[in-house]
C-alpha cells in the first residue's frame, strides 16, 4: 500500500456545496459519507475529501494574495500585526512553537481572519474579499462534514477561524537550529480542520505505529481531520491525529515558500462538551474552558 493510501481520499459529490439543496442528498449516499469518514477519523483521524464544491478559482485567488501578503516588508506587515489580546492578524516569523519540545519557534508565519476581524492590508486590493469569499465556503463545507461525521449529534452554534499559513523559502545562508521545524508535532485543539495546500507539500501525519506518513496535495482535493475536543466529545472513538510540517533537506525544496490555508471549526464558547457515549471517560468541560487551557500551554 503506497502511504497516501492510509490516508483515505473521500468523494463528496453527493454532499458538495455546489449541491444546491442540501436535502436533496438521500439518506443513503448520507449514511455512505458517514461510514467512510468516521472509519477514517477513527483510523488515522485523517482524510482528503473531492469533489468538494469549493471552487478552484477562489483557493487559487486565496493563496495568491496570502503570497502577496507575506512576502511584502516587514513594515507593511507590521500594520497588520495581531495584537496579544486577539486571534486576527499577522503572527510573524518563529513566533508560534506548536511542539513546546522543539528548539525554536516553527520557521513560518500565519494570518488568523474571520470576515468581521477588522484587521486587514488596505494595499493588497481583494484580499479582504477573497478570504472572506472563500471564508464563507468554509463555514458551508465544514457545516456539510459535521452533518455527515456527527451522526445523530446536533451540535450548537460553531465559531470558525480561518489562519492562513506562510512558511518562507529558507535561504541557504541562513542558520536552522538543529530540531527546527516549519510546524511542530502537534494535535489540533478544537473540533474540525480543513486544510488547504498548495503544491509544494510537506504536510507528515502520525501514523498508528508511531511512524509519520506523508500526506502529499493532492490536486482538486482538502484535508480534513478532527481536533482533541472532537476526539474527548467522542470519548476517543474518533482520534485527532499528531501532525508537523518539517524543513526539507533538499536544497532545492528548501528554497521555495510554502503556503496553506487552515480552517478551524471550535463549539461555541459556552457549549459544555461531555463525552457522547455518556461513558463520562472526560469529565464536562465547556469549550471556552479546553481552549483557554490549551492556548495557554502552547503560546
Ligand atoms: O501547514 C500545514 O500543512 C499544517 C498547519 C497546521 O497543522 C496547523 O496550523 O494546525
Ligand atoms: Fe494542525
Amino acid at each position: 500500500m503506497s502511504e497516501t493510501a492510509k490516508i483515505p481520499v473521500i468523494d463528496f459529490k453527493t454532499y458538495g456545496i455546489d449541491v444546491k439543496n442540501d436535502e436533496s442528498v438521500s439518506d443513503k449516499h448520507l449514511r455512505k459519507l458517514g461510514n467512510e469518514m468516521c472509519q477514517a477519523l477513527e483510523e488515522i483521524g485523517f482524510c482528503y475529501l473531492k469533489n468538494h464544491g469549493i471552487p478552484d478559482e477562489q483557493l487559487r485567488l486565496a493563496l495568491k494574495s496570502s503570497k502577496q501578503f507575506f512576502t511584502q516588508s516587514v513594515d507593511d506587515k507590521m500594520k497588520c500585526i495581531k495584537p496579544d489580546d486577539s486571534y486576527f492578524g499577522w503572527i510573524g516569523l518563529e513566533k508560534e512553537r506548536l511542539n513546546p519540545n522543539r528548539p525554536a519557534g516553527d520557521y513560518k508565519e500565519a494570518y488568523g481572519l474571520i470576515p468581521g476581524c477588522g484587521i486587514w492590508p488596505t494595499n493588497i486590493p481583494d484580499f479582504q474579499k477573497v478570504h472572506s469569499d472563500l471564508f464563507l465556503s468554509c463555514v458551508k463545507l465544514a457545516l456539510r462534514v459535521f452533518d455527515v461525521i456527527s451522526v445523530g449529534l446536533k451540535l450548537e452554534d460553531k465559531h470558525f477561524l480561518r489562519k492562513s499559513i506562510f512558511y518562507p523559502a529558507v535561504a541557504s545562508t541562513k542558520e536552522i537550529i538543529e530540531g527546527q521545524v516549519r510546524c511542530g508535532e502537534h494535535s489540533d485543539y478544537g473540533t474540525l480542520t480543513l486544510l488547504f495546500q498548495d503544491n509544494i507539500g510537506g504536510l507528515e501525519v502520525k501514523s498508528r505505529d508511531g511512524e509519520y506518513i506523508q500526506a502529499p496535495p493532492i490536486p482538486g482535493t482538502i484535508v480534513v481531520n478532527i481536533g482533541d475536543l472532537m476526539q474527548r466529545w467522542t470519548a476517543d472513538k474518533l482520534i485527532a491525529n499528531k501532525h508537523r510540517v518539517l524543513i526539507p533537506t533538499e536544497e532545492m525544496k528548501k528554497g521555495v515558500d510554502r503556503q496553506s490555508l487552515a480552517f478551524f471549526v471550535n463549539p461555541d464558547e459556552d457549549a459544555t462538551i461531555r463525552c457522547l457515549d455518556d461513558s463520562n471517560k472526560y469529565e464536562p468541560i465547556t469549550s471556552r474552558d479546553y481552549l483557554n487551557m490549551r492556548f495557554y500551554e502552547k503560546f
